[in-house]
């Protein structure tokens, strides 16, 4: 059977990536993926407003809903402190194990948790299962119509307190119009829009951070 977009990726990170070096391996993805197969990763250019995000919020626990091939899990992991981890929640059984690998790759293993299912399944299991107390910093990149109801899911949860950061991909092209009713008019989020392009294209995009209030 012929290999996915996504085991071509992983064939190219093995190859050319210096194993170890998170840096080399999202260079090589971005490259991979502007130069030979356009591929849903945060990419380069929002890359860095979400790596701006993560310092800001310098998270001990982070959680992340949509892994794919692991590209932002290595992006917000390279910049966690020691003993700082990261949740990412991916649905698709054929992304979770290219995405380990990826990661592996990286020299992260030990910084990302890679958790298979629904988001909304996952979710309400975080406390009793992972032992986590709260969340510091959420990327939101997974079903564009699920970051509403998932982010009330982790309100409802406990998971968020005062100072909570998330930060949502593709405000602006899949687009997440509810999340973004819901989040701007919900009293208890502070919000900020970064402006920005759909990886590795010419198309606008954006990015919406939203700082809970408690
Ligand atoms: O994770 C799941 N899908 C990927 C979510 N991410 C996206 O859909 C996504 C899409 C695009 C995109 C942009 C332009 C275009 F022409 C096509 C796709 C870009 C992005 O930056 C994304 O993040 C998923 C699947 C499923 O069946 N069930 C639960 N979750
Ligand atoms: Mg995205």
């Amino acid at each position: 059977m012929d290999q996915s977009k996504e085991q071509r990726i992983l064939n190219s990170v093995s190859y050319n990536a210096v194993k170890g070096d998170p840096e080399s391996v999202l260079d090589c993805i971005d490259k991979y993926c502007s130069q030979k197969e356009w591929a849903m990763n945060v990419g380069d250019e929002k890359g860095l407003i979400l790596d701006n995000v993560v310092k800001e919020a310098d998270p001990t626990t982070a959680l992340e809903l949509g892994t794919y091939c692991g590209y932002s899990a290595i992006r917000i992991a390279r910049l966690l402190k020691p003993k700082a981890h990261l949740f990412s929640i991916e649905f698709n059984p054929e992304f979770v194990p290219i995405a380990k690998e990826i990661i592996e790759i990286a020299g992260l293993s030990d910084k990302v948790t890679i958790l298979e299912g629904h988001a909304q399944d996952i979710i309400p299991q975080l406390k009793s299962k992972y032992d986590v107390d709260t969340l510091d910093f959420v990327f939101l990149d997974h079903w564009k119509e699920r970051y509403a109801p998932d982010t009330i899911l982790l309100e409802e949860c406990g998971l968020l307190r005062k100072g909570s950061i998330l930060l949502a991909d593709n405000i602006i092209y899949p687009g997440a119009p509810e999340f973004l009713e819901y989040i701007r008019n919900h009293k208890r989020f502070e919000c900020t829009n970064y402006p920005s392009h759909l990886e590795y294209m010419k198309v606008e995009d954006a990015m919406e951070k939203a700082v809970y209030l408690g």
